[in-house]
């Protein structure tokens, strides 16, 4: 099917690699690699230090040219946000930085800040947005050069792991972020180390090998957005804001002391954490295909 759109000049690639080879002193560092990126997918890269993932997303990216092999681009142009492996500390502020790099890419200026100021928040750098970059840890400037990557909604993100640098919860806040991002057409290929992210948002996996893909696998995502209730007592406004703030969360009802909530599979955990954490008790969760076998499970996690 796709092979017959190709044909007629209908491709569904955003960026087509084929045959590429990329040579660095005399080295192959990559070998013919094809590689079709299309709309709203998500491809996780992974294999050991030096196969060359870093080499293919700069390739994809149109950041460095093979050296033999071609890179196509079917829909002539294509908005790409990119994060590098690593990014300088820079003498601006992130607020100066994001909105000068929202300008160059000619993003509306209204929109862009509105978009900013929630990515600033949903990563929770709102309080550092006018510090200088140049005093920011690794993990700091990681949010920074991710939010630069997503700002605007661009067709491509290319992220070289992502979540380096990130504490747990950035790191449960950032999946969210691309899950949105996924979930509005954004294909993303990303370099990664960590299980977590590639089974929650990877629908096809790639390993690298001394430059070569040697294994693709799909389907290693488990179901998103299904919609779970969660029962539950939560003691006080604060807690009940916090966990109404998180994304995935759609509903908090009340039912006299109880709160019935709304909440996608992938915020359970984060949920049950804060209501545990705030000294309140969970009465049952059910998840859209009925009781959650593994709630034991599940509490015992949130509580640790
Ligand atoms: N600009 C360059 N000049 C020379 N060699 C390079 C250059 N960039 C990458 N290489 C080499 O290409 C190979 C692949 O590097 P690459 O950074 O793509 O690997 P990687 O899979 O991303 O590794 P890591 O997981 O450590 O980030 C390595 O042997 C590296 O030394």
């Amino acid at each position: 099917m796709a092979d017959k759109r190709e044909a007629e000049g209908r491709d569904d690639g955003l960026v087509i690699l084929r045959d590429t080879v990329k040579t660095y002193n005399g080295r192959n560092v990559l070998h013919n690699i094809s590689l079709k990126v299309r709309q709203g997918e998500c491809i996780a890269l992974i294999g050991k230090n030096g196969s060359g993932k870093s080499t293919l997303l700069r390739l994809l990216a149109g950041l460095s040219r093979p050296t033999s092999g071609t890179r196509t681009v079917p829909g002539g142009s294509l908005r790409i946000g990119y994060v590098p492996e690593r990014f300088p500390p820079i003498v601006f502020t992130p607020w100066e930085f994001l909105s000068s790099a929202a300008a160059v890419r000619g993003l509306d200026k209204r929109a862009a800040e509105e978009e900013l100021s929630v990515l600033l928040r949903q990563l929770d750098m709102e309080h550092a947005m006018h510090v200088k970059m140049n005093q920011f840890s690794k993990g700091m400037l990681q949010k920074i050069s991710l939010i630069q990557a997503i700002a605007g909604k661009p067709d491509l993100l290319l992220l070289d792991e992502p979540l380096s640098g990130l504490d747990v919860k950035a790191q449960e806040n950032l999946l969210h972020v691309l899950l949105a991002q996924k979930r509005s057409g954004t294909a993303i290929v990303m370099s990664v180390h960590e299980s977590k992210l590639i089974e929650r948002a990877a629908d096809r996996v790639l390993l690298i090998q001394e430059g070569r893909i040697v294994k693709e696998t799909r389907e290693v995502r488990r179901q998103p957005g299904a919609v779970a209730q969660v029962s539950a007592r939560i003691p006080g406004n604060d807690a009940l804001a916090e966990i109404a703030a998180l994304p995935g969360v759609a509903n908090c009802t009340p039912d006299s002391d109880v709160y019935l909530l709304q909440v996608e599979e992938d915020s359970i955990d984060q949920v049950l954490r804060i209501i545990l954490d705030r000294g309140g008790s969970v009465l049952a969760v059910i998840p859209a295909e009925g009781i959650d076998a593994r709630m034991g499970e599940r509490l015992q996690a949130a509580a640790r």
